[in-house]
């Protein structure tokens, strides 16, 4: 298990991410044979993630140590901890994106629905097409209109797929994305036009259109205004029950609304991030074992 890899630099576009709106109705998960992306779980069930004694370097510098953690199918895991303990480095981990750092190495085992996704012969684009990921900052293209941004996200994972279904993907990932009566009459505006949160919806949608069995946010909405992170945060609630999700955020509100599941990282000084405590998010914050997730939960410290 525990045998140290080194992963060379990987020229691999990741896909990205997000959207917002009122109420919608959204469809049923429908994944059947025409829909369903390669390498997807079959028939649209639920894929749990986990990670095994999972270490992580950058050169000699060693900054996670044996993370071990399940993240439940269909559930929204919160990933919170004081900056530097190493909450980025492992998302980035679960999608193959860490080995986008020439100095990066990692040990341990990463499983998507029990399969090793550092196995020999895997290739990094097909991960990162189940566990898509968005960023802290909306990079929707902006001078792509808001229809091919979202169709986007097949290409960059090399999907080809009828024009109907194409359409079809977009529409349902932007109503999943809560954004599609925003943007319906505006299909071939740019995505550069629309507003932050709108993007983020928009990166979320981009996301969604590979029918990802877990998607990853990284601060999804540090660089949104309240109403924007209110819309996001409602997105990441319809989506609960459709793919598994895992968000890293430094806000507590944030991690109490929207996670059902929440792991405290925390680094010191001398020694690398680790798991204090992981559990359901209302043990972690109502009745945390750990003195130390008390006080960071409490906000004493971080
Ligand atoms: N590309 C990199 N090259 C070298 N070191 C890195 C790189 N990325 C992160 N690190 C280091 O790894 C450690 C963990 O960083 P990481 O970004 O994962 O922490 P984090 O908990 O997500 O922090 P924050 O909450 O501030 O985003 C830090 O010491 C950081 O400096």
């Amino acid at each position: 298990m525990t045998e140290i890899e080194e992963h060379g630099a990987v020229a691999t576009s990741p896909a990205p991410t997000a959207a917002d709106a009122p109420t919608e109705q959204l469809p049923a998960l429908s994944p059947g044979p025409a829909g369903a992306v390669d390498g997807a779980a079959p028939g649209g069930r639920l894929v749990g993630l986990e990670t095994r004694e999972l270490s992580a370097w950058f050169g000699d510098h060693k900054v996670l140590e044996r993370v071990s953690l399940a993240m439940a199918p269909g559930e929204v895991t919160a990933l919170i901890g004081p900056s530097g303990c190493g909450k980025s480095t492992y998302l980035r981990i679960l999608n193959r994106m860490h080995e986008m750092v020439k100095t990066a190495k990692l040990a341990g085992e990463v499983l998507l629905d029990g399969a090793d996704v550092y196995a020999p012969g895997r290739r990094p684009a097909d991960v990162r097409s189940r566990v898509g990921m968005v960023f802290q900052r909306p990079n929707p293209f902006p001078a792509m209109s808001v229809y091919d941004n979202v169709a986007s996200g097949l290409k960059l994972a090399g999907i080809k797929v009828t024009k109907a279904r194409r359409d079809e993907l977009v529409e349902t990932s932007l109503i999943k994305a809560g954004l599609w009566i925003e943007v319906r009459n505006r299909l071939r505006s740019p995505g550069g036009a629309l507003s932050g949160g709108q993007q983020q919806r928009l990166c979320i949608a981009r996301s969604l259109a590979v029918e990802p069995d877990v998607l990853l946010m990284d601060e999804p909405c540090s660089a949104l205004d309240p109403t924007s992170t209110r819309r996001v945060e409602e997105t990441i609630a319809e989506l609960r029950g459709r793919l598994t999700i895992v968000i890293v955020t430094h806000n507590m509100q944030q991690a109490a609304r929207v996670s059902q599941n929440c792991a405290f990282f925390l680094a010191t000084h001398d020694t690398p991030g680790q798991i204090v405590e992981a559990g359901p998010t209302t043990q972690l914050f109502e009745d945390p074992r750990d003195a130390r997730t008390a006080d960071y939960v409490n906000g004493r410290f971080g």
